[in-house]
């Protein structure tokens, strides 16, 4: 089994990465938590493959479990109150262990739950989309959507661990590990050339059903958050290229009421729009921006929106973005492939007609 440290001095916790770990680590974990109450937070087919193997070794421990509904639509403070409570109806304590099982979704809400109840507990993420292995279980970002705007109800709280067991991607659909790998995509473009370009000379073997390749790119991609976030656990200032795309990928997603696009799928087309803004402005070259749009079309990507999706309310929305300072909007645009850069003074007009505009 691989592991990742994420450094974060008392906050540091492991990532343990490999296949079918799920029973070995639960082992562990009800030795430790004996006795102890434990809260799993699961989607119902989710629960149905991998909640049994989880429950069959806790035995000993005090378990409730709370299935929510699937869907982004249901990443709300509504949910995450449910949730509360049924933890203060089943009398849990500071000393309860919340388990997320799930994508991104339960991740971000349970984890959001887990830092507010009491004042936070401890939590555990096992993450089974690979948009969710690769980057959402990592680095402590929970929260929830207001219908206003996206994650905008959160707080930074790090899990106890990360179990990422890579049997999980063979009952994954599609659509989701394709949603993935864009934000695997984004990592190559902040941060790695070499991992970016192995992605272009092994895209049509980029397969969920790969676990060997799968587990190299979500190995890769978790180095990178991590190192990423031990230098900015709060986003005051390099983390932020881990929202490349994210600009204008919330504001889609925010547009269409979060069950139009998977998160991954309006990154990709958020990726496409901060470089066709950063060719815009000259910051970057067109044989590379032709380059990212291939790759995202090669692994099943969109890169384009269609025209019933009001351009007027994706602009608004850009407005509710977190890294906003000064009352001005902040884009990570990329300069050359494995490397980005902060901007803070764009030319809003230019940002408006490009969205009115938008044409990949
Ligand atoms: N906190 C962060 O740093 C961070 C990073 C990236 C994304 N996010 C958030 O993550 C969310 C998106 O997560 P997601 O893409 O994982 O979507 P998701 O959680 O909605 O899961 C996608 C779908 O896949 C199903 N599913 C999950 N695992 C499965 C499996 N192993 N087998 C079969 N079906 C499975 C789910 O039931 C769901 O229908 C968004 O809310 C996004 O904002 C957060
Ligand atoms: O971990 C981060 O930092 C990220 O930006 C990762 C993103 O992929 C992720 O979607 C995150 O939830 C976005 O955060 P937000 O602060 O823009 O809501
Ligand atoms: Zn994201």
């Amino acid at each position: 089994m691989e592991q990742i440290k994420v450094d974060l001095q008392e906050r540091s916790y492991p990532i343990y990465l490999g296949e079918n770990i799920i029973p070995k680590l639960a082992r562990d974990l009800a030795t430790k938590y004996e006795g102890r109450q434990i809260i799993i937070v699961s989607n119902d087919e989710i629960f149905t493959y991998y909640g049994k193997e989880l429950l069959d070794e806790l035995t000993s421990c005090d378990i409730i479990t709370e299935i929510i509904p699937t869907g982004e639509e249901y990443k709300t403070f509504h949910m995450a109150e449910q949730i509360l409570s049924k933890m203060i109806r089943a009398r849990f304590n500071r000393d309860a262990l919340l388990i997320a099982l799930g994508g991104g979704v339960v991740g971000d809400l349970a984890g959001f739950v887990a830092s507010i109840y009491q004042r936070g507990i401890d939590f555990i993420q096992i993450p089974t989309t690979l948009l969710a292995t690769v980057d959402s279980s990592v680095g402590g970002k929970v929260a929830v959507n207001h219908t206003l705007g996206k994650n905008l109800i959160g707080s930074f709280y790090q899990p106890k661990e990360v179990w990422i067991d890579v049997k999980v991607l063979h009952t994954l659909p599609e659509r989701e590990w394709k949603a993935g790998l864009a934000e695997v995509i984004k990592y190559g473009v902040i941060w790695d050339k070499e991992l970016y370009e192995f992605l272009e000379e092994n895209s049509t073997d980029l397969t969920k059903d790969n676990l060997n390749l799968a587990q190299k790119i979500i190995s890769r991609s978790c180095r990178i958050k991590a190192e990423v976030v031990s230098k900015d656990e709060r986003e005051e200032n390099l983390r932020a290229i881990l929202n490349f795309g994210h600009t204008f990928g919330h504001a889609l997603e925010s547009a269409t009421g979060y069950n139009y696009y998977r998160h991954g799928e309006a990154v990709a087309i958020g990726m496409v729009m901060a470089g066709k803004l950063a060719l815009e402005i000259g910051m970057w070259n067109i044989n590379e921006y032709q380059k990212l749009k291939n790759l995202l079309v090669k692994v099943g990507l969109p890169i384009d929106f269609p025209s019933e999706i009001s351009r007027e309310q994706i602009y608004t929305n850009l407005f509710l973005d977190k890294k906003i300072k000064d009352k001005k909007l902040i884009f990570i645009l990329p300069q050359s492939l494995g490397q980005v850069e902060i901007v803070k003074n764009v030319n809003i007009e230019i940002v408006k007609e490009l969205i009115q505009k938008f044409r990949a």
